[in-house]
């Protein structure tokens, strides 16, 4: 596998709470004024009915990450996600920090997910540290065809423990579900290692797409009932959702 670096995100220290976006919803860390109310939850509410830079309304934002060791797919599930596209040949891997904007239509409210897309690679977790405390979901990625990167994932837990809010709302993916021939970790091992930590789970593929939409919906639901909190309405439930709406390959339905 060849790898070409490239600089597509500015690192930086600075929290991601602030960021400047292009036409196209995606951007780099810095400074910018939205006009938004941001709760004491870190939930940002727009004060009137909000024309996101990437020219979309919405009426409610939240921040997600990717992580993950270096190599997982984080780019490609971000990019299959926002473009419907998959980024095949040869490995870019991501340098510092880069996010992306998507409004979906959940129940009937608009709700914006500002994705940041990290870096996997080691050098860059001093960067990577710095925007955990303001992510209300954390995507944690290991590949399927390599066995390093799910043995890490206790690893990620850990780091997530330190530097992430308490109530981040946390689902671990298992990427690449499509390349059978490669495979070495069983779907009944990311399952198995899932519920001993007591998070969602499910496989994911950047390449067929299987379940990329899915993951981003559920945690949109999910931060979207908790922010919303109608008193009658019955506790949202992650994992159920995802195993009612899972699209099926044959390999990767619970
Ligand atoms: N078969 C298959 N290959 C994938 C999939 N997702 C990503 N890849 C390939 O895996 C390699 C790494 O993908 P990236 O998305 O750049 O990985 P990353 O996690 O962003 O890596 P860093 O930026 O270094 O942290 C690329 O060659 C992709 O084409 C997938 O779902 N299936
Ligand atoms: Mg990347």
């Amino acid at each position: 596998m060849s790898r070409k670096k490239t600089v597509k995100g500015k690192s930086s220290t600075s929290s991601p709470t602030t960021a400047s976006t292009n036409s196209q919803g995606e951007g780099k860390a810095g400074k910018s004024s939205t006009g938004s109310e941001v709760q004491s939850n870190g939930v940002v509410h727009p004060s009137r009915p909000s024309l996101s830079n990437s020219s979309e309304f919405y009426d409610i934002a939240f921040k997600v990450m990717l992580v993950g060791d270096s190599g997982v797919g984080k780019t490609c599930l971000l990019v299959r996600f926002k473009d419907g596209a998959f980024l095949a040949g040869s490995f870019i891997s991501t340098v510092g920090i880069d996010f992306r904007n998507k409004v979906l239509n959940i129940d009937g409210m608009k709700v914006k997910l500002q994705i940041w897309d990290t870096a996997g690679q080691e050098r860059f977790r001093s960067v990577t540290h710095a925007y955990y405390r303001d992510a209300h979901a954390l995507l944690l990625l290991y590949d399927v065809t390599n066995k390093t990167s799910f043995d890490n994932i206790q690893a990620w837990l850990t780091e997530i423990h330190e530097y992430a809010q308490q109530n981040v709302v946390l689902m671990l993916l298992g990427n690449k579900a499509d390349a059978t021939q490669e495979r070495v970790v069983k779907r009944e091992e990311g399952e198995r290692l899932a519920k001993e930590f007591g998070v969602p789970f499910m496989e994911t593929s950047a390449k067929s797409s299987l379940n990329v939409e899915l993951a981003f919906t559920a945690v949109a639901k999910e931060l979207k009932h908790r922010s919303m909190k109608e008193p009658n309405e019955p506790k949202f439930k992650l994992q159920d959702y995802v195993n009612k709406e899972m699209k099926s390959t044959g390999c990767c339905r619970s």
